[in-house]
């Protein structure tokens, strides 16, 4: 298959040590081929393994039997694992920048991307929410119209808010952002998990699903339209149903995604189960995008206990759904 283009993410962070990683099981684990684009000197800091450096994507299939492939973007002097700055965010949006290029224009078969530190992103005028927001724009689609998903083996997941203070979140709910959120998640499980007839579960806002009006009136007067009007598009789409009790095992064999009303309330349940296998997908984007589920892990970073899993479980997730796509 064509191989995938990973960004490197925040380079004082646990990217290039799991990417490198990642490389390292590709045997073992049955690592589809990838290759880095992000600055050498990141990996080269916490890795001592074969590092080549390509100038051209189309090599990075031969050189990923023997080596890590990377295409270089920027050099920054003097990198320190767990001590992130204003150049080491430059330099994962640059990468990210050309790593989405290349899934774009299809001389990679998808995107993976490695975790980015939004604090120091928002310092250099990132304007995006995170990498989902920006990915879409870079390929024509708006924020509103592509849905975050968290998979893993016995949940996938789908926030409709995403990063935003809590206490805002009541306020960013509308029918309309459920609609679009629903719509994404189903067609994204259509299309990428191969999943004909998806069931959608949904979560209310408020403790027990509001009862009945008295702990709040979200449920009705915002989510149940937006449930009535999924259901006339013919979407099977059930709830809203209370939260605390959405994610035991008996419940999530009854759907295909739960449809998150924020951000912890569909991250906490898949962290919980999943960890180290947690991936986060960004449905209706024309590319495969994932990326694993966790951030830069900054207190770890140069280590070398940094657990590769997600970032596996990101690459053969996108490898599967380039495959059902027809990118690959
Ligand atoms: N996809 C992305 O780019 C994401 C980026 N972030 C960013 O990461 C930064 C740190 O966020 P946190 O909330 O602290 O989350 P985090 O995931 O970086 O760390 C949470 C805890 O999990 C541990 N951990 C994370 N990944 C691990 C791995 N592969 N192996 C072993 N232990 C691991 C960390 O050491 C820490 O104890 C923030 O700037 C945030 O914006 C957070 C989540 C996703
Ligand atoms: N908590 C999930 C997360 O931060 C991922 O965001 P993104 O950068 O992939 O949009």
């Amino acid at each position: 298959m064509t191989p995938l283009a990973v960004a490197l993410g925040d380079p004082a962070g646990i990217g290039p040590e799991i990417i490198a990683k990642s490389w390292q099981e590709r045997h073992t684990a049955d690592v589809p081929p990838f290759f880095a684009v992000g600055d050498e000197g990141a990996v080269r800091a916490v890795w001592d393994g074969p590092v080549r450096e390509i100038s051209d994507p189309a090599l990075a299939a031969d050189a990923f039997h023997d080596a890590l492939p990377i295409l270089r973007v920027g050099a920054e002097a003097g990198i320190r694992p767990g001590a992130p700055d204003t150049d080491g965010a430059r330099n994962s949006l640059d990468a990210l920048e050309m790593a989405t290029g290349l899934a774009r224009s299809g001389a990679a078969s998808g995107l993976v991307t490695g975790p980015v530190c939004k604090s120091q992103l928002y310092a250099i005028g990132f304007t995006h929410a995170g990498q989902t927001e920006f990915v879409a724009e870079r390929c024509g689609v708006s924020g509103d119209m592509v849905a975050m998903m968290l998979v893993g083996p016995s949940l996938r997941t789908v926030p409709v808010t995403v990063h935003l203070p809590l206490r805002d979140v009541a306020d960013a709910l509308t029918t309309d952002l459920i609609v679009a959120r629903g719509r994404a998640t189903a067609r994204g499980l259509t299309r990428q998990f191969g999943i004909a007839a998806p069931r959608i579960a949904v979560c209310g806002l408020n403790p027990h699903a509001g009862e009945d009006g008295a702990l709040g009136r979200e449920e009705a007067e915002i989510i149940v339209p937006a449930i009535e009007r999924l259901r006339d598009e013919g979407i099977d789409v059930s709830g809203p149903y209370p939260a605390d009790a959405m994610f035991h095992a008996r419940a999530r064999a009854r759907y295909d995604a739960a449809l998150c009303m924020y951000h912890d309330q569909a991250l906490v349940p898949l962290k919980t189960l999943h960890f180290d296998e947690g991936v986060n997908m960004t449905l209706g984007l024309p590319i495969v995008r994932t990326s694993p589920d966790h951030g830069t892990a900054f207190s770890i970073a140069g280590q070398d206990v940094a657990h590769p899993g997600a970032m596996i479980a990101a690459l053969k997730t996108a490898a599967a759904c380039a495959r059902r796509i027809g990118t690959a």
